[in-house]
């Protein structure tokens, strides 16, 4: 079983390094950790960076994982070639450009890129973002799948996340105590669906929504709660389309032993019970 900690980045490809960095510290609030050459670093919490943007494709999308120490490293990577997919040792350069001690790369079966990483870099500073977005930390990420029963076989059986709740077929899935750091949505080709930060309060949900709203950032769902968390929430796009998300009030997790998933019916009111209509 690959026991994943917690979410640790994500890395995306962009055609304009300079557009990416003037959305994410001007409009998402993030700051910026580091700027080296082709490459720049974002922050959202005590993190060295949780977002990375460099020049390149914007089809090249991969998620990062933590996991314990390089033992669950070399046991996660027998495991995944056993079961067939090629496994991608990282480079001493890779693992610098990643932050990180050690990392193998694969492909889920949808095809999307997947890092576990180890020992990713902390910093001593505190975050402060560019503006006041209120954001506390990276939460989540949703993950496009070609086949939502395999794809959450995947993550539950050969990793050890676990199904929160479920929307028709597709499955919000917990690594930790969090409600869910993997969400599924269904698509037709692999890549990152949405990445959601926490902010501190339903205060900065409504105020980021005014300031994107000026900014003519195009918001496509929310404000809005999302009745499985219970988060109030709203989705926004960035650059080459990417879509963000703000949400505070995610649920914990009581008791491990006893939760059972609940099955929402796959309708809008599944998916916001304040009436919001999702937008893309
Ligand atoms: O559209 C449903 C979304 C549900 C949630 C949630 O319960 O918080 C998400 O954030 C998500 O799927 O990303
Ligand atoms: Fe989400």
């Amino acid at each position: 079983m690959i026991e994943l900690k917690d979410l640790s980045y994500v890395r995306f490809g962009t055609s304009n390094l300079e557009d990416a960095e003037s959305f994410a510290t001007k409009c998402l609030g993030l700051q910026v950790g580091e700027q080296s050459g082709k490459a720049l670093y974002l922050r959202s919490d005590d993190r060295a960076h949780t977002l990375c943007y460099f020049e390149g494709d914007p089809a090249e999308q991969t998620v990062g994982f933590e996991v314990d120490d390089e033992a669950q490293l070399d046991a996660a990577a027998a495991t995944l070639d056993q079961l067939g997919h090629p496994v991608h040792a990282g480079t001493a350069g890779e693992c610098a450009s990643r932050k990180v001690k050690a990392f193998i790369g694969f492909k889920d079966p949808s095809g999307n890129h997947i890092e576990l990483v180890v020992r990713p870099e902390r910093s001593g500073k505190r975050y402060f973002g560019s503006r006041d977005a209120g954001i506390t930390g990276f939460s989540h990420v949703g993950l496009f799948t070609s086949d939502p029963a395999r794809d959450e076989r995947f993550w539950t059986q050969v990793c050890n996340a676990r199904v929160s709740d479920r929307i028709g077929d597709v499955a919000l899935m917990r690594v930790n105590a969090i409600h869910h750091t993997i969400a599924l949505a269904p698509g037709p080709k692999a890549g990152v669906h949405h990445v959601n930060h926490q902010v501190e309060s339903n205060d900065d949900v409504l105020r980021s929504y005014y300031h994107l709203s000026e900014k003519r950032v195009p918001i496509v769902f929310g404000p809005g709660r999302h009745p499985t968390s219970g988060a109030r929430f709203l989705y926004f796009r960035g650059p080459d389309g990417m879509v963000f998300e703000y949400s505070i009030g995610v649920d914990e997790i009581e008791d491990e032993d006893t939760h059972r998933p609940r099955q929402f019916g796959f309708e809008p009111s599944s998916l916001c019970m304040w009436g919001s209509k999702r937008n893309w």
